[in-house]
């Protein structure tokens, strides 16, 4: 059996469509534009090109994106000044900090820095308890847009077995969070587990965070399972390319999947596509508006 391939990319184009159709609505109904202010300290190339691409796809959609490039060498004070000016701003309803940070800055303090409100990334410890005690937040943008193509696949996810390899706060936890609210069984496994292999085969649902390229093979996976691959992985390829693979063997696990997200075009593009949509959903709470249906959890 051949797994159906999920498009990630069709579906945030749809989602980036949707988006697009309320940030025409705020601005003629309440003359509004949703801005998203993105600050990225340092050089590393990978995360240039992130920060330009968000940048690209939020002015698709009808919203203002403000870049903040800093010196690598920024000071904490520096940084934290700047997020007290984005967070008073009333221009700014979204501020995304592209993590990691130099390793001179403390993430966390700079993440809890930024008012909730505006936590696109839904990383700030507020929104994560309020997430895990099933109240409105802001949800993480990659575990959103997994579950919006869990939803699409199963419809119900109530009663399946969910196991979520990775227990990072950006991706693992978050999502463990997500899948026990739509109703599933949830296993967090991770490097300490015991018999992985045969935690994974049990599973209906699984979804590979743990930046290890193409750890999960084949034969870990229980035949018509759901294949969420949440790695971005960039590797030596033949010829002395880098090619880009997931946390899964792409080949032998669509071998048994019922479905499987291909890396490139599966979780990524769904990624910025649901930070589209948090920057839309922010708008609409900061101003007592109604949010848009369908783009949050
Ligand atoms: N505060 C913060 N929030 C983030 O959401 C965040 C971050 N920091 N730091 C970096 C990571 C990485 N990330 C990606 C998003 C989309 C693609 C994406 O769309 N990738 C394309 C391929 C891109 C390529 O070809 O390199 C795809 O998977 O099809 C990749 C990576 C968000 N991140």
């Amino acid at each position: 059996m051949a797994a159906k391939i999920i498009d990630g990319k069709a579906f945030a184009a749809k989602i980036r469509g949707e988006v697009a159709t309320h940030v025409a609505r705020l601005k003629e109904e309440h003359g509004l534009t949703p801005g998203l202010a993105v600050v990225l300290v340092g050089e590393d190339p990978a995360s240039q090109v992130y920060v330009r691409s968000k940048g690209k796809q939020t002015v698709e959609v009808g919203m203002n994106s403000v870049e903040h490039k800093l010196e690598p060498d920024t000071s904490e004070a520096d940084l934290l000044s700047l997020i007290e000016r984005l967070n008073a701003d009333p221009a700014i309803h979204g501020i995304l900090v592209q993590l990691p940070l130099p390793d001179h800055l403390d993430s966390d303090l700079v993440i809890n820095a930024i008012d909730p409100a505006k936590d696109v990334d839904g990383f700030h410890i507020s929104n994560v308890g309020l997430l895990g005690t099933g109240q409105k937040s802001m949800v993480p943008c990659t575990p959103l847009g997994c579950l919006m193509m869990l939803r699409e696949e199963h419809g119900s996810l109530s009663g399946l077995d969910a196991v979520v390899v990775g227990r990072s706060n950006i991706v693992g936890k978050p999502m463990a969070q997500l899948l026990l609210g739509d109703s599933c069984t949830v296993t967090i496994a991770h490097s300490r587990t015991k018999d992985l292999p045969e935690v994974v085969r049990r599973a209906d649902i699984v979804v590979a965070a743990v930046g290890r390229p193409e750890m999960v093979p084949g034969d870990w996976i229980k035949p018509g399972a759901t294949v969420i691959d949440v790695g971005i992985n960039r590797i030596e390829g033949e010829g002395g390319k880098t090619r880009l693979v997931g946390d899964c063997h792409y080949e032998s696990c669509a071998a048994v999947a019922g479905a499987i997200t291909p890396v490139p075009g599966g979780v990524g593009p769904m990624t910025i596509a649901c930070l589209l949509a948090n920057t839309v959903t922010a708008c609409c709470r900061a101003n007592g508006l109604s949010e848009p249906d369908g783009l949050t959890a």
